[in-house]
């Protein structure tokens, strides 16, 4: 390890929540634990010939963002949580700055300014995370069990006590999960336990390798009358996810201001925040202005959890997801909420579509797109040569909203199409989605306007962005 020594002020703040300095002879430093505008002593790590990694050793000047860490397993040091990266920042300049990787990154990737920033959609700071993938290690050596996220950079699993970001009843679990394991025959088979909360269910998906015998079963039932969770078995593949007791209630969360109830299944695709979800959802359909008498396509639809909104505005809509699980769903959820008649739903690999495929689903007025973090570019790019190429009777949609996971992708996206397809991006802006982690979620909206003459797709390599930001 080569070391050196010397003060930095730090300029900015990566994707990983590191600062960004420039030393002496010009090269960027990233910085672990540093905020912008602070000036600090560092010590350098690893050394590239474009950048040098280094870790804080003393601080002058502090910024005035600074704030004390909620929780007690954030830190730098090895062993801590490496659930959160942003703890030691202000709430409120965490969202501020995830605003900036928005605009900067639709700029320097999409070559894009929105003509409008949308006000940023925030959230409770703490105990908002409604999913969790919990890791579960039996620790032979001391005979005890820990259940947790990852530490910081490795695979351990965090000795974690609490955790504030997860609901203050599931914290609470953490530890009586811990001694549940311990006291089970199957402990060292057990890696994994999912969290997914619905309106006054609390779901438990415990993975397990080997069948579980009577006496484990029946101390999952004893935990669940104590802690009131309803569990559910995973003995393979997310398609054996059951209950361990049939009954009971309904896993599902409501949208009230549609009036739509979603069952769904822990183990389904559903958002991490549902607070932020129900604004989310709010706000997405009112840019998105669906009439009466519209026809509208919501690509990624998941569950539904847009469609059916949607539905209750729009005279049509078509929901196309990728997993054939998620769309019989989103069915059942329709049939459900009474909404059969004005939904259907499509099974169909979105990252392989062709402009022959987009023909044959039909025009829409209006498109809803939420891909995950790898985007929506073989669905753009269609679009976008169908409005290079116009064929009889199909016109893309007058109004896009966009809500995105990934701000690389959604920048690449809207390069396309609005230099190639000739939309506006008429608005953006972030959605605080997962306060403390550098997870930056976001939505866009776009208006069809005048298509662009006719020119090469520009080549955004997301992939290398994606890792030059991770
Ligand atoms: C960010 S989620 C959005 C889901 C839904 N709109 C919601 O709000 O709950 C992205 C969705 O894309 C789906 N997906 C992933 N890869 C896909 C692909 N290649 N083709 C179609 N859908 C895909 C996932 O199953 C997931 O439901
Ligand atoms: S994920 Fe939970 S335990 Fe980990 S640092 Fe964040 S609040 Fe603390």
């Amino acid at each position: 390890m080569t070391q050196k020594d010397e003060w930095l002020k730090v300029e900015s703040l990566d994707m990983e929540a590191q600062g960004v300095a420039r030393n002496s002879e010009g090269k960027v430093v990233f910085i672990d634990g540093a905020l912008p505008g602070e000036e600090v002593l560092v010590e350098v790590g690893r050394r590239k010939n474009q950048w040098e990694q280094a870790t804080m050793v003393a601080m002058r000047r502090e910024s005035a963002q600074r704030v004390r860490p909620g929780c007690p397993h954030f830190g730098l040091h090895a062993g801590a949580c490496g659930g959160c990266k942003m703890q030691h920042l202000h709430a409120s300049s965490q969202v501020a700055i995830k605003q900036r990787v928005l605009e900067d990154n639709l700029a320097h990737l999409g070559k894009v300014k929105a003509e409008r920033l949308l006000r940023p959609i925030e959230g409770p700071a703490w105990g908002y995370r409604f999913r969790a993938r919990l890791s579960v290690r039996y620790v032979a050596k001391k005979g005890t069990v820990l259940v947790g996220f990852h530490e910081r950079k490795s695979r351990y699993v965090a000795d974690m006590k609490q955790c504030e970001v997860l609901p203050r009843h599931v914290s609470n679990m953490l530890m009586p999960l811990r001694e549940l394991i311990a006291s089970m025959q199957q402990r060292d088979r057990l890696p994994q336990i999912e969290l997914a909360i619905g309106d006054g269910i609390t779901a438990l998906v415990l993975r397990h390798l080997e069948p579980l015998s009577t006496g484990d079963a029946q101390k999952l039932r004893d935990f669940a009358t104590v802690h009131q969770v309803q569990w559910w078995l995973q003995p393979k593949g997310p398609d054996t996810v059951h209950l361990l007791d049939d009954g009971g209630p309904v896993l599902g969360y409501r949208l009230p201001e549609f009036g739509v109830h979603m069952p769904f299944k822990p183990t389904d695709f559903t958002q991490v925040n549902h607070e932020i979800n129900t604004v989310l959802v709010g706000r997405a359909l009112r840019l998105l202005q669906a009439g009466k008498g519209e026809r509208v396509i919501d690509w990624f639809c998941g569950l539904g959890n847009f469609t059916l909104p949607i539905a209750t505005m729009a005279r049509e809509v078509l929901g196309v997801e990728g997993s054939e699980t998620l769309v019989e769903r989103s069915r059942q959820n329709a049939k459900h909420n009474g909404l059969s008649e004005r939904t259907s739903f499509e099974a169909r690999n979105l990252f392989e579509i062709t402009p022959d495929d987009l023909v044959a689903f039909g025009s829409a007025d209006k498109w809803l797109v939420d891909p995950p973090r790898e985007g929506a570019f073989a669905l753009i790019k269609a679009l976008a040569d169908l409005r290079q190429n116009p064929r009889d009777g199909w016109t893309g949609p007058e109004r896009i909203v966009y809500v995105s996971c990934n701000p690389a992708t959604l920048a690449r996206d809207a390069g396309l199409l609005v230099h190639v397809a000739g939309y506006r991006c008429v608005s953006a802006g972030a959605v605080n989605m997962f306060p403390h982690t550098a997870h930056v979620e976001s939505m866009a909206v776009f208006e069809r306007g005048e298509v662009p003459p006719p020119r090469e797709l520009p080549q955004v390599e997301v992939s290398e962005s994606l890792s030059e930001m991770e």
